[in-house]
């Protein structure tokens, strides 16, 4: 049988803003206040999903939420017509306004936990939608979110959905960004790597200046939900002291693909055990683990954060070898660049380098790896992803023409109050759902 891996990429939405909301994040808060380019921003997403769809990968849209979110701001005691609730916000409680204006679901790394079918006791491939709740502007996404994914992925006979864990410290889900799925084919059984940041209910080390945002728990808990059994399952503590550096996701500090892990020597706490375990219970999955570790002392953990590395796609191509998708930041770095150009001729399996300019969602901390979220498939099952939302030259061209009408080419702190802002995020996101054929599910269609 054929398998893909499909990427599924944040069309970045019509707010997004630097506003500085993400502590631990350092590009976030370091940007905070700069003017944004919500038309530039969704373009330079919209090239990556070409350019992928192009080299024959499967790619899809994931769409954006409505903000600023006037549920949520109705729920914090705002009323009146929307266009109140907004200016009374915006008066009284700008950090809320940014807060509910922000586009972060354009990070789909963080939108969901996804186990491929071959993984699961029952067969079927499992979403849980993660609640991102260390974050206020994030852990309002997930209902929407859960229902963006049932549009995406409806037929029920092969895809299953779980609403995301209890909203609570304990439970922090921060998705597939701290997930990896090692696998020979992307058909066969595989083993899971969940990443965590801190142990909720025991005793254990944790980051001292930054927040950890997953648990042990929830990597557990999505397991559970998941079906995996203990030979399919690996955990593993992100090393506190990268935390503290601006490691906010493990895949700012690592990324892998089938069989092969690329990661910083100090990506993991007990990083010799972690690359043990993964290479045994792959091994009783016949597949061989290959782990490529970068040293600090050729790449640092903070020319890794500042130039996004790890924050790479590595995708296979038909002769086995895999292209590494990086941020153009990577070749502004010269010890990453010099590195680059190291790991592609040294015969191991990436053989490939291509760059992309994603600098609008890069200020805020979101690389090529956090913009999209993979499903491994097989060929029924991508048969039975919702088509309208599967790149081809159609849609990209559909997709530039919606973003010039509607999105706006400047959007500094002050235009968050701007009711029309939100006019034009609603009238934009209808006409969306109808391209992508998703149905009503947006709480201002409901
Ligand atoms: N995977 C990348 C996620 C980036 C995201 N940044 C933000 O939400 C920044 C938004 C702002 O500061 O305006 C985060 O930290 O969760």
């Amino acid at each position: 049988m054929k398998a893909f891996e499909a990427n599924f990429d944040g069309l970045v939405g019509p707010t997004h803003n630097y506003s500085g909301l993400s502590f631990g994040n350092v590009a976030s808060t370091s940007n905070l206040k700069q003017a944004s380019n919500p038309r530039l921003a969704a373009k330079q997403g919209l090239l990556k999903m070409k350019a992928l769809a192009d080299l024959g990968f499967k790619q899809g849209v994931f769409a954006p939420q409505a903000r600023p979110s006037i549920k949520t701001l109705r729920g914090l005691g705002f009323t009146g017509k929307d266009a109140d609730v907004i200016r009374q916000a915006a008066k009284e409680a700008p950090a809320i306004l940014a807060n509910v204006s922000s586009a972060s679901c354009m990070w789909t790394a963080n939108a969901a936990t996804v186990s491929p079918s071959a993984d699961t006791q029952d067969g079927c491939l499992h979403f849980t939608a993660a609640n991102l709740n260390n974050k206020f502007h994030r852990s309002i996404e997930h209902p929407t979110t859960s229902r963006i994914l049932r549009a995406m992925f409806p037929d029920e006979y092969y895809f299953i959905h779980h609403d995301a864990l209890p909203a609570v410290a304990a439970f922090g889900d921060e998705g597939a960004a701290n997930h990896t799925r090692f696998c020979a084919e992307y058909d066969s059984p595989g083993v899971e790597l969940f990443v965590y940041g801190k142990k909720a209910f025991s005793a254990g080390v944790e980051p001292q200046k930054y927040p950890a945002r997953h648990t042990l728990e929830a990597c557990e808990a999505v397991a559970r939900l998941h079906g995996l059994d203990e030979g399919s399952v690996v955990y593993a503590q992100q090393n506190p002291e990268v935390i503290d550096l601006g490691v906010f996701h493990n895949d700012v500090i690592s990324v892998g693909n089938r069989n092969v892990l690329f990661h910083h020597q100090e990506s993991f706490l007990d990083q010799a055990n972690v690359l043990a375990e993964l290479k045994r219970k792959l091994a009783a999955k016949g597949a061989d683990f290959i782990a490529i570790e970068v040293p600090t002392a050729k790449v640092s953990v903070l020319d890794a954060v500042k130039s996004y590395l790890f924050n790479s796609q590595l995708l296979s191509k038909a002769d086995g070898k895999m292209i590494i998708v990086v941020p153009e930041e990577c070749r502004n770095n010269a010890a990453v660049s010099a590195y680059l150009d190291e790991l592609i001729s040294s015969g191991g399996p990436i053989n490939e380098v291509k760059i992309f300019d994603l600098k609008q969602s890069m200020q805020n901390g979101g690389g090529p790896a956090c913009l999209r979220l993979r499903v491994a498939l097989t060929e029924a099952e991508l048969a039975a992803v919702n088509p309208a939302i599967m790149m081809n030259d159609r849609l990209f061209d559909t997709l530039n023409t919606w973003v010039d009408k509607h999105y706006r080419d400047q959007l500094a702190e002050a235009d968050l109050a701007d009711p029309s802002l939100y006019e034009e995020c609603k009238t934009a996101l209808d006409e969306l759902t109808q391209i992508l054929k998703l149905g009503s599910v947006y709480p201002f269609q409901r």
